[in-house]
């Protein structure tokens, strides 16, 4: 069943000027300031108390690990952190709660200053949302007063942390479905809570599904809707006789059928008599072709079947041939059937071959292509043990797996400053990976000769940036053996201006829904195989410059105090 909604804008104002900055608040209206973490207001507070609190920092937003054991990630979320920042306001009620939470002998003076707060002066950068992105790079760079800034870490990497993680968990069940199946996504139910279900219905299109049956975020976001039926309604039908209105028009409007249900019965007992169906079937559930015929004639320009509620091949499949065929006589193409148990290689390849005898036999042209969805319980394993047995499944409805993550549950997003005052800072760790990358930077995605994306580098802000055709050394940034050098054929600079706080630069545009798909579409397609595939994928290199390397090992040795050995 397929739905058109209208599309009611989403929130993009499409102008880039700072002064009519008309961008909607947040998607869930929960998302304000007071969605934080305490320590958010704590440390607010003692860097207002310290005087400290408009001292200019930078923060970086990323991830240190890619998810679900593959080596890339898609980034999402963008749009939402820069409908929070643009409406970034603390109410009366919020400042007077916050005072409750704090001590009692928090000066007056700084809730004052907490009313003031608007991000007027906070900048944000960023990747294009839908980018396909790596560890270690900045997603988003933000640069203000340090107490405001500080104040968006929590809710800027909750907003980015699962909407990059479920884009990426569909990019990757598109990447083994293949880009001819039609995917769909069926997770609210199973989603983590609302706002989880209406992210997922929206990342997931984003990450490369084709529709949702969420309605909410096929009204919010303008999502194409599917659906078929559920078991229920099989289970619901006791027989034939239930149906009382029995008459059906046929597709032109020049004849009606009087009694469909029997026209159905007629097509059941011809194919029971066809050679083909020797052995296949005896008699059929007639409860279930009870609710195929009546399904059939609610929709008849949408007609699909659930088959599996009593038995695919001896009464589903039958079923619906039979109903299928009646509406053909009345100038209607059936859509097909939804499997959701047993063996969906082997139930959907025998469904096929039933399809082509029906074709074949009755000469309904076309009728071999009728389309076949299967659902229960599908994740990347599977759909990728469908493909190696050989299956004929058009669409895939996927739910549970996709929506929860259930192979990853976070992503791991982290917000680190990177320079105050314009002193580079860094966070040391026993882990190295854990060891932040100083300073403001820049970052670029040089590409090679065969079109592909060879690497990512990142550099100090002045250095200058790569140059097509001009060789350059990129780094590992914590292993010194780790080096090539690169002529890069094009390059990205990946991070752009979405929120220019008071600085004298243009706001990037914030693209609708359709335009990151294909942004993310176009990305993932650009990838190289190797980096894509699901088994032992090639890492993808991220570096810095020679200059960049440089200034994290000497200011690791400055601040990693020296061990004393007794
Ligand atoms: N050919 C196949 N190869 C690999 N996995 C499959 C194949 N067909 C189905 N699956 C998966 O196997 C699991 C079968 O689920 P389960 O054992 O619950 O049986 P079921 O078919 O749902 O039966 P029931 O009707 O009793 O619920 C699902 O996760 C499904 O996606
Ligand atoms: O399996 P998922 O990937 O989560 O996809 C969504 C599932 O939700 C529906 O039924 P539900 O699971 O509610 O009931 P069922 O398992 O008894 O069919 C549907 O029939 C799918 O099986
Ligand atoms: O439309 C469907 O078939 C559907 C929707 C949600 C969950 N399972 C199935
Ligand atoms: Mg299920």
């Amino acid at each position: 069943m397929e739905a058109k909604p209208k599309i009611n804008g989403g929130g993009k104002d499409g102008r880039q000027n700072r002064s009519t900055p008309a961008i909607n608040g947040p998607t869930n209206p929960m998302v304000t300031p007071l969605l934080t973490d305490l320590y958010q207001f704590t440390m607010a507070y003692a860097y207002w108390k310290a005087g400290k609190h408009n001292d200019r920092a930078v923060f970086d937003l990323y991830f240190r690990r890619n998810p679900f054991g593959g080596e890339y990630t898609v980034f999402a979320g963008l749009e939402e952190c820069i409908r929070f920042i643009a409406n970034f306001k603390l109410p009366k009620e919020e400042i007077a709660f916050v005072r409750e939470c704090l001590s009692p002998t928090c000066e007056d003076g700084f809730f004052d200053y907490l009313g003031g707060i608007d991000c007027s002066d906070v900048e944000v950068y960023a990747i294009a949302e839908g980018s396909v992105v790596f560890p270690k790079v900045p997603l988003m760079r933000i640069e203000g007063p340090v107490a405001a800034v500080q104040l968006l870490e929590t809710p800027f990497v909750n907003l980015i942390n699962y909407a990059s993680l479920v884009t990426t968990n569909a990019a990757r069940h598109r990447f083994v479905a293949g880009k001819s199946k039609l995917l769909l996504e069926f997770g609210l139910r199973r989603a983590q809570g609302p706002d989880g279900g209406i992210g997922a219905s929206r990342y997931c299109y984003m990450g490369g599904f084709d529709a949702t049956s969420n309605c909410a975020a096929g009204k919010l976001f303008g999502i194409p809707l599917r659906g078929t039926h559920s078991h229920a309604f099989v289970s619901s039908f006791t027989g034939p006789d239930e149906i009382t209105e029995k008459s059906l028009k046929s597709q032109d409007g020049s004849r009606v059928c009087k009694d469909f249900v029997s026209l159905t019965q007629t097509w059941l007992s011809k194919l029971k008599r066809l050679s083909l169906s020797e052995g296949v079937f005896g008699e059929t559930n007639q409860s279930e072709l009870a609710a195929f015929v009546s399904y059939a004639l609610a929709f008849p320009d949408n007609f699909l079947a659930l088959v599996d509620t009593y038995d695919v091949m001896r009464s589903g499949v039958p079923n619906f041939c039979a109903v299928a065929l009646a509406l053909n006589d009345m100038g209607y193409k059936a859509k097909g059937i939804r499997l959701d148990s047993g063996d969906l290689a082997y139930l959907s390849c025998e469904t096929r071959k039933f399809f082509h005898n029906v074709e074949k036999e009755f000469q309904v042209l076309g009728f071999g292509k009728t389309n076949i969805t299967a659902s229960n319980d599908l994740n990347e394993e599977t759909l990728d043990a469908l493909n190696k047995q050989g299956h004929e499944v058009d669409s895939f409805g996927i739910g549970t797996y996709l929506v929860t993550c259930f192979a990853q549950p976070a992503l791991g997003c982290v917000f680190k400053l990177v320079e105050i005052n314009d002193q580079p800072r860094i966070k040391l760790s026993e882990d190295v990976s854990k060891v932040s990358i100083p300073c403001k930077k820049r970052s670029f995605r040089l590409y090679g000769k065969e079109g592909y994306a060879l690497v990512d580098i990142m550099s100090g802000e002045n250095e200058p940036p790569p140059k097509v055709g001009q060789r350059i050394l990129c780094r590992h940034p914590f292993n010194e053996s780790k080096r090539a050098y690169v002529v890069p054929q094009r390059v990205e600079d990946l991070m752009k201006c979405y929120w220019p706080g008071s600085a004298e630069k243009e706001r990037e545009e914030l693209p609708t829904l359709e335009q990151i798909r294909n942004h993310c579409m176009k990305q993932l397609e650009h990838m190289r195989t190797d980096h894509m595939r699901r088994l032992n994928p090639t890492p993808y290199k991220v570096s810095v410059s020679a200059k960049l390397y440089e200034f994290i090992h000497f200011l690791w040795l400055n601040e990693a105090p020296v061990g004393e050995l007794q």
